[in-house]
């Protein structure tokens, strides 16, 4: 008896393998066998020779996953194939010789790296879709942003008022003011650091992006100097370094919390990003400067008060002076210092490495 062959078109992606069979109405029960790389198929249709059955078979240049999906419609047989390794191949047979049934699909032919390119193209597609499920997944966003919007714009009029204060008295009373800015600013301060301690909770509730453990250096830090040495110590209050220490910290956040507010609602000033990620550089180390000193300063007082001194028993003395845990402290100080100069440090270069990789 003799075999007929039908016309079989053919065409690739990196993924798969399409044959268009030119058979019209091919029954249903079209049968595939694979055996390795080789794919026979017998199906009844009206081909060439008229209502027929045939056949033909394949030796794929590499192996192929034995699934095979093909559809039946009133003028062709439509068959996918998966290729085993997501490649390119040279051609589809093992032979070289293309068998003589066999010619490209030039509706679906693609070379190389046009195939490339739309492989790109649907990776790229289903990214941004899962990215924009993600996002559209978080009922509460809106809340989270309006919170921190709200939190930011709170701490940038508690510390603007701050600065334009100790600035307008700068300028009016000159270095008179430096001595009495604990008893103009102390309440707004207390006010601003209390509620900074929201920054420590916010990283814990997945609220922002930050490390626990620097917002807990800074807070921490800030509210040490801020109610242990000046709030419980009236002789430090009237000191100078006071003025240095609120100067320093309120410099940098009105720049900081507008940089956040502008964030929360995904818009960008490229001016405030660069003071907010530069101006630590001098302003953090000479914070930490001025905080060691009130620090230094505090010392002597607490010896002499005894406050927060803590009771010993009588062979060992009569207490232990606060005065030794600030010692303590001040080491820890420039622990801290090192830590969140390095983690500031790697905030600045991950921003503007985002941005060049962006530009390009
Ligand atoms: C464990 C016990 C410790 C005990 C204490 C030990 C001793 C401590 C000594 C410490 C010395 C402190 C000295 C200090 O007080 C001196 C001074 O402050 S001097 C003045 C200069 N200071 C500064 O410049 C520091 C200012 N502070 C900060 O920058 C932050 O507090 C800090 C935690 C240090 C760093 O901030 P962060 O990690 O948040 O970096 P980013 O700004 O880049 O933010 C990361 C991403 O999160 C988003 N984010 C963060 N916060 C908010 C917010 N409130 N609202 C909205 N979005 C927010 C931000 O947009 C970033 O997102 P993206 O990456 O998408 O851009």
């Amino acid at each position: 008896m003799q075999i007929l062959t039908p016309h079989v078109y053919w065409a690739q992606r990196h993924r798969d393998i399409y044959l268009r069979v030119e058979l019209s109405d091919a029954k249903v029960g079209s049968t595939f066998s694979f055996h390795t790389q080789i794919m026979m198929c017998v199906s009844q249709g009206h081909g060439a020779k008229g209502d027929n059955e045939y056949r033909f078979s394949l030796e794929f240049l590499e192996p192929v996953r034995p699934e095979i999906s093909h559809k039946s419609t009133q003028r062709q047989v439509d068959i996918k194939i998966k290729k085993q390794e997501e490649r390119w191949w040279g051609r589809l047979t093992l032979q070289e010789k293309k068998p003589l049934f066999l010619a490209p699909d030039f509706d679906r032919w693609l070379d190389e790296s046009d195939a490339e390119m739309e492989l790109q193209a649907k990776e790229e597609k289903i990214n941004r879709i899962s990215v924009e499920s993600r996002v559209r997944k978080d009922p509460y966003l809106g809340l989270k942003k309006g919170y921190l919007f709200m939190y930011n714009l709170v701490q940038f009029l508690g510390f603007s008022w701050i600065f334009v204060n100790m600035t307008v008295r700068l300028f009016i009373l000159g270095q008179d003011s430096f001595y009495d800015t604990f008893h103009t600013t102390a309440d707004m301060m207390y006010f601003c650091q209390m509620m900074a301690v929201l920054e420590v909770i916010n990283p814990l509730l997945g609220l922002v992006k930050t490390g626990f453990l620097p917002a807990m250096i800074q807070v921490a830090g800030r509210n040490v100097i801020l109610f242990v040495i000046f709030g419980s110590l009236e002789d430090m209050q009237n000191k100078p370094v006071v003025f240095f220490v609120f100067y320093l910290w309120s410099t940098i956040e009105i720049f900081r919390y507008p940089f956040y507010m502008l964030a929360c609602i995904s818009t960008e000033w490229k001016l405030l990003t660069w003071l907010r990620y530069s101006l630590w550089i001098p302003l953090y180390p000479l914070g930490v400067v001025a905080e060691a000193v009130a620090v230094i300063q505090s010392l002597p007082i607490f010896d002499e008060t005894r406050l927060f001194s803590l009771p010993l028993p009588a062979v060992l003395g009569h207490s232990l002076s606060f005065s030794f845990t600030l010692q303590l402290y001040l080491v820890l100080m420039f622990l801290g210092l090192f830590i969140n100069f390095r983690h500031l440090y790697k905030q600045r270069r991950r921003r503007y490495r985002l941005k060049k990789r962006k530009v390009h």
